[in-house]
């Protein structure tokens, strides 16, 4: 491998997805009108169980405590991935006017007129820009979101002529609250090896490099909200993902139990997913729950997911330990990570569809 500046055709490349329409727009010119391309049949919507109840009970984890390797936060932890695939943390470190600066940034991006966010439109082959990504078929259900998508780390992954000059301490801001949900990704990954029986940095390690990519989703407020989905169904890609949710408007929900639990903001806390890549490793102990997005009738909702992924050559397939731990047979194939995430890419999203293909 040459040295940093030598690297930069391995940044990732992504398949192709068709250019919709800024669903932003179509609100502020017709707040009323919701095309049927958007609509969705009654089986998707109908929640299958009421499962509110719940909320109450998706996990809170204390980072201050497994920083400091407490056993109990550990124990809490394992439990978390084992049972719900998402828990929240709190005590994360993060100052409070780092996650407002990126709310703030992104918020006023978001407010530029059409022309100017298209100036960092999404090309139809890259996933980073302004857009929609994961449009693959003409007669899909859309979303209805649009999405500013950027991979941050390593560094020279950054495609800075696409980063907004507009508003003034965008980049500073998006710089500082990446820099600071890598220092918790880390920390995260550090207790995820320990609870899966292994040194501290062995998560790490097997990444080669820790990538890290964020995705702005602008949900503006929908009419019919009854009728769509911000985002589909889908589990993601990633190793684990954090998600940094609006404060007042709630929109995620997960599976559980054969039914949809929303995932209620708690004030500067965070939200943490299990991906594929780490179901896969502990050969289905830890589950890469199916989520969606959910639209309100009034207001907006902006969410900010950052994905950690290991680098597309790493071949991802359930350790060896982690299979006889659990007196199972292995539940994937060994896939190199690039080639899982580019087939993935090429299906319409349908839960967790798109990892059959790493299946035994
Ligand atoms: C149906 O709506 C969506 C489906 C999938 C995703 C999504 C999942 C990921 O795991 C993921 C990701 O890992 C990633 O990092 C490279 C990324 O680029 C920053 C994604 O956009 C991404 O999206 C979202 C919505
Ligand atoms: O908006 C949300 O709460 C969910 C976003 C999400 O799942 C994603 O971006 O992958
Ligand atoms: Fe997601």
């Amino acid at each position: 491998m040459g040295s940093i500046t030598e690297q930069e055709d391995d940044i990732p490349t992504y398949a192709p997805s068709l250019q919709v329409p800024s669903v932003q727009e179509m609100v502020m010119k017709d707040p009323l009108q919701v095309p049927e391309r958007y609509i969705r049949n009654e089986e998707e919507m109908q929640k299958k169980l009421d499962m509110f109840h719940l909320s109450s009970q998706v996990p809170i984890i204390d980072l201050s405590l497994l920083s400091k390797g407490d056993e109990e936060e550990l124990v809490k932890l394992d439990l978390a991935c084992k049972e719900w695939g998402f828990f929240k943390v709190v005590n994360h470190g993060v100052e409070s006017e780092v996650l407002k600066a990126m709310k703030d940034a992104t918020v006023q991006f978001f407010e530029l007129p059409l022309e100017e966010k298209n100036k960092i439109s999404m090309p139809p082959d890259d996933i980073q820009g302004y857009g929609h990504a994961y449009v693959v078929s003409e007669d899909q259900i859309l979303d209805w979101s649009d999405a500013l998508i950027l991979l941050v780390y390593p560094s020279r992954f950054r495609k800075l002529s696409i980063w907004p000059t507009e508003p003034k301490g965008f980049k500073e801001a998006i710089d500082a609250y990446s820099t600071e949900l890598k220092r918790v990704a880390l920390e995260l990954l550090g207790s995820l090896s320990l609870v899966m029986g292994m040194d501290k940095g062995s998560l790490l390690e097997l990444h080669k490099e820790l990538l890290q990519g964020i995705r702005v989703n602008y949900y503006p407020p929908c009419r019919m909200a009854d009728k769509v989905l911000g985002i589909s169904p889908h589990s993601d890609t990633s190793t684990i993902t954090i998600l940094m949710q609006d404060d007042d408007v709630t929109g995620l929900e997960i599976r559980h139990q054969e039914g949809w639990v929303p995932v209620k903001p708690v004030p500067n806390a965070l939200v943490v997913n299990v991906g594929d890549v780490m179901e896969i490793l502990s050969n289905g102990k830890y589950k890469s729950i199916e989520h969606r997005a959910v639209t309100n009738e009034r207001k907006t909702r902006l969410s900010y997911a950052t994905f950690f992924i290991p680098r597309d050559e790493v071949e991802i397939g359930p350790l060896d330990h982690m299979i006889e731990s659990q007196g199972s047979l292995p539940m994937n194939k060994k896939v190199k990570y690039g080639e899982y995430v580019r087939q993935s890419m090429k299906m319409k999203h349908d839960g967790k569809a798109h990892t059959q293909m790493a299946k035994t």
